[in-house]
């Protein structure tokens, strides 16, 4: 992957450590307990100052706990639009996909009255999902959560990706993305991603990260120039809201 991409919104590409914040927690209860503590606080502000509240999901293994004890939180869910950050290009029930994840955890007890937005949907195709998403974009979000694989990934943007750089470049909040190729897209090569143009809109930034490899794997991103290599910079690098990293073992 050629050293030369980079996000399209960042003026200054390196990773200030003036806008990541990082909170490490002794175990998984502490990190979810304290991240949907968090993300209950950024919801009940907007809702105070707008309203409404609107969250972008991530899917993957990791944010399960958090959603799960986020959903006991009450809160006027009926006001809180739901969506995702990224979706595998399956049926929106599938037990793979990010939607089924975000409804088996998050969308229970309280939070069942919240709005959801899947973004596939039977007979919709990939060009209207990606459609949909864009234009459900509009309204700003609250918060963007993020995950981060194992190879570095985040949302859908994959390593070594031939879709990276258009992605990366994009002037959508939204994009498909053939990761075919990438060993980190496991058994669903084909998504729709949120893009650095999308992160940057999104009133708070949280990267949810659990165990030791990942943790050493956040250590290098800063002295990593290589976006190509390690797409979870953009996470740090685009501008916006600052970056506000949960870890736990
Ligand atoms: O495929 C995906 O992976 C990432 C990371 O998942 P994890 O299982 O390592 O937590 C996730 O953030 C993304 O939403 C998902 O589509």
């Amino acid at each position: 992957m050629p050293n030369e991409i980079r996000p399209p919104l960042t003026d200054d590409d390196s990773a200030s450590p003036t806008r990541v914040k990082f909170h490490a927690y002794p175990d998984a209860d502490a990190w979810a307990s304290a991240c949907a503590g968090a993300l209950a606080a950024i919801v009940r502000r907007d809702l105070e100052r707008n309203g409404h509240a609107r969250l972008l999901l991530s899917g993957g293994t990791t944010p399960a706990p958090v959603y799960r004890a986020l959903s006991k939180t009450p809160l006027h869910w009926n006001k809180v639009d739901i969506a995702l950050v990224d979706e595998r290009w399956l049926q929106p029930d599938d037990a793979d996909s990010n939607a089924r994840l975000v409804r088996d955890t998050l969308l229970q007890n309280h939070a069942k009255a919240a709005h959801f937005e899947p973004m596939t949907r039977v007979g919709r195709t990939l060009e209207e999902a990606v459609a949909t998403a864009n234009a459900h974009a509009r309204r700003q979000a609250s918060a963007a959560v993020l995950g981060m694989g194992e190879d570095g990934h985040t949302a859908s943007l994959f390593p070594g990706a031939r879709d990276l750089a258009r992605a990366l470049a994009s002037h959508s909040d939204y994009v498909s993305f053939d990761a075919s190729g990438c060993p980190g897209a496991g058994a669903w090569p084909l998504r729709i991603t949120l893009t650095p143009q999308g992160l940057s809109k999104a009133r708070e930034r949280m990267l949810l990260v659990r165990g030791e490899s990942k943790r050493k794997l956040l250590d290098r991103v800063p002295d990593s120039d290589d976006i190509g290599r390690m797409p979870v910079r953009a996470a740090f690098t685009t501008p916006g809201a600052a970056l506000q990293i949960h870890w736990c073992p």
